[in-house]
């Protein structure tokens, strides 16, 4: 029942209302002049409308539960002709209606059809946050799309959740979930659709702000949260799209899609990150199916290997060291980063045999370097120890034949264990991470700044370097929060006698500005990504040792 003129799509509401009204179902007509709102003998029926036949606005908006009635507003504000009116909201006993309708002239008239709408029960909405669950949001979105204007649709992915139930227990993990919910609802006009699409995932579809959505949801969640003695700072990784509403808007479930694809990207580029959608997301449609299938085997193959990248001193600028980065070199595909198979290494449970092949190789690699380039004796190699991996049995006795086999000196094979790792159980990670130090490996706190502990254990653990992670490097020239974080890690590095390096350095303002805090080490692709062994070679070749000469000079 809808034509255009011109560029404008109109409602033919006259004929559709007559239609409607033969069938028997429920109308509308509302005229502002008067302050008239009257309903058809159908609405009456159905316990949608006072039981007069017309009532004043201000009955109409004391129809509606409180917490509804800047939805009820929406069928009374006066619009331009053609404009579609829709609202939902529940009135006095419960019931949950659905008023859809159109101006038909501007400011004078409006009118439509109403109907209960009970697929979005309370049984629809997430027990513990009250927001909308994945399918009623999706429903939702689908009937906002269709109205024309621009539509932004924001996803956060609370970074970690998982890690968060381990150490704090669902109880207490559940308590902060509820209380994003409560700050997310608090943050965005009441007309928004609000939904915990998954498991640590909320959306938010909204028309434009003024301002990003983005960072409406950042500051809304990213607040710190004290639960059970813990002090827990939510770090999100959110993902942006927009659409055009109206007749050719996309459909709610591919710009969902879009958004979390986006999300991805986020959490890939960093813990904390934000994206906007791009083309270039879309990969090229080979199934997660295949690549398990690949991987099965591709570290007996040698398909994973390590990639290296510069760890420097950034007031010289000299090398210190390389953090050995996994890179899956795929027969058809290319390279691939870690982001794109870590999570399938997991789910596969091949983490222990990536660790300790991870070990091994940049072990070798770095004895390799040292034999040739005896100036190059303080040169440190690190790898990453995933999730639960300092749990693996033999991973020290394997750390002490690594070292033996490579003979290399203690403290130049470093392991890198982040934050959360450590929290699941501080007590017995002490004692591991000690007999690791005993066993000659050196230690690195990664991504350090985004858990949720108290810094006083730190005192009691054997770290011999402090890693910042790159979202307060990225965002500590705009953001006074991070400028802060980052420069209590450094003076903390310096109390407990602790190298600090700052991760994603991207630019020479950014190197500054840390060593301007007093950061003395930094990585980063201002400096270098992480290159391929020959490619590292080429850069030790060229480049400075930590507080000496260019190693090409002293050959
Ligand atoms: N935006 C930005 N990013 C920068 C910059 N400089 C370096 N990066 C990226 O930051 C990541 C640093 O590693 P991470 O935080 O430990 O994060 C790592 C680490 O947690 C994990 N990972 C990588 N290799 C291994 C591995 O062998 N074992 C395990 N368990 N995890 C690994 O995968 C994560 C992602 O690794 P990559 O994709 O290689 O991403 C690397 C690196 O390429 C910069 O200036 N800007
Ligand atoms: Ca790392």
């Amino acid at each position: 029942m809808s034509f255009r003129t011109g560029e404008r799509r109109i409602w033919d509401a006259t004929a559709t209302l007559e239609a409607l009204g033969a069938a028997d179902v429920a109308l509308w007509i509302w005229e502002p002049e008067t302050d008239r709102l009257r309903l058809n003998g159908a609405a009456r029926a159905l316990g949608l409308g006072p039981l007069a036949p017309e009532c004043s606005s201000a009955a109409f908006r004391a129809l509606a539960l409180p917490q509804d009635r800047a939805q009820a507003e929406e069928v009374l504000k006066p619009r331009e002709p053609g404009s579609e009116v829709v609202a939902r909201f529940r009135v006095r006993g419960g019931e949950t209606c659905l008023w859809r309708g159109v101006w038909l002239e501007e400011g004078v008239r409006a009118a439509g059809v109403v109907a209960p709408e009970t697929k979005f029960s309370a049984s629809e909405l997430c027990d513990l946050t009250g927001l909308l669950d994945r399918r009623s949001f999706l429903a939702r979105a689908r009937e906002r799309l269709a109205q024309e204007g621009t539509h932004q649709l924001v996803v956060a992915d609370l970074d970690r959740l998982r890690r968060l139930n381990e150490a704090l227990g669902h109880e207490r993990a559940d308590l902060v979930l509820a209380a994003l919910g409560s700050r997310l609802a608090a943050a965005f006009p009441a007309q928004s659709i609000l939904g915990r699409i998954g498991e640590d995932e909320f959306a938010v579809l909204c028309q434009p702000l003024g301002y990003e959505p983005s960072d409406v949801l950042r500051s809304a969640l990213e607040q710190p949260l004290r639960v059970a003695g813990f002090d827990i700072h939510p770090t999100l990784s959110i993902g942006a799209v927009s659409a055009e509403g109206g007749l050719d808007a996309p459909d709610a479930a591919e710009l969902l899609r879009r958004a979390e694809l986006a999300v991805e990207a986020a959490a890939a580029a960093g813990r904390g990150g934000a994206a906007a959608y791009g083309r270039a997301m879309e990969t090229d449609g080979l199934s997660r199916l295949a690549l398990e299938a690949d991987l099965r085997g591709a570290i007996g193959r040698g398909e994973i290997t390590p990639y290296f990248q510069p760890i420097v001193r950034l007031s010289t600028g000299a090398l210190s060291g390389f953090e050995a980065l996994a890179r899956w070199i795929h027969p058809r595909r290319g390279m691939l980063p870690p982001d794109e198979f870590l999570p399938l290494i997991e789910e596969m449970g091949l983490m222990s045999e990536l660790g300790a092949h991870m070990m091994h190789a940049a072990a070798q690699q770095l004895s390799t370097w040292r034999a040739a380039h005896p100036a190059m004796g303080n040169l440190t190699v690190s790898v990453n120890l995933s999730t639960g991996e300092i749990d693996r049995p033999g991973l020290v006795a394997d750390v002490a034949e690594t070292l033996r086999v490579n003979r290399l000196p203690r403290g130049a094979l470093k392991l890198e264990v982040t934050e959360s790792d450590i929290m699941r159980d501080p007590e017995r990670a002490a004692v591991i991470l000690k007999t690791l130090r005993d066993a000659g490996a050196g230690l690195a706190l990664d991504d350090f700044g985004t858990g949720f502990s108290s810094l006083s254990y730190l005192t009691r653990l054997p770290f011999d370097t402090l890693k910042i992670d790159r979202y307060f490097v990225r965002t500590m020239g705009n953001n006074a929060g991070s400028a802060k974080i980052v420069r209590s890690v450094v003076k903390l590095g310096q109390d407990l006698d602790l190298e600090v390096v700052a991760e994603g350095v991207e630019n020479a303002e950014m190197a500054h500005a840390l060593q301007s805090l007093g950061c003395d080490y930094g990585q980063g692709f201002g400096y270098a990504p992480a290159l391929s062994p020959q490619e590292a070679e080429v850069y030790l070749n060229e480049a400075y040792v930590d507080g000496a000469a260019p190693v090409k000079a002293r050959g």
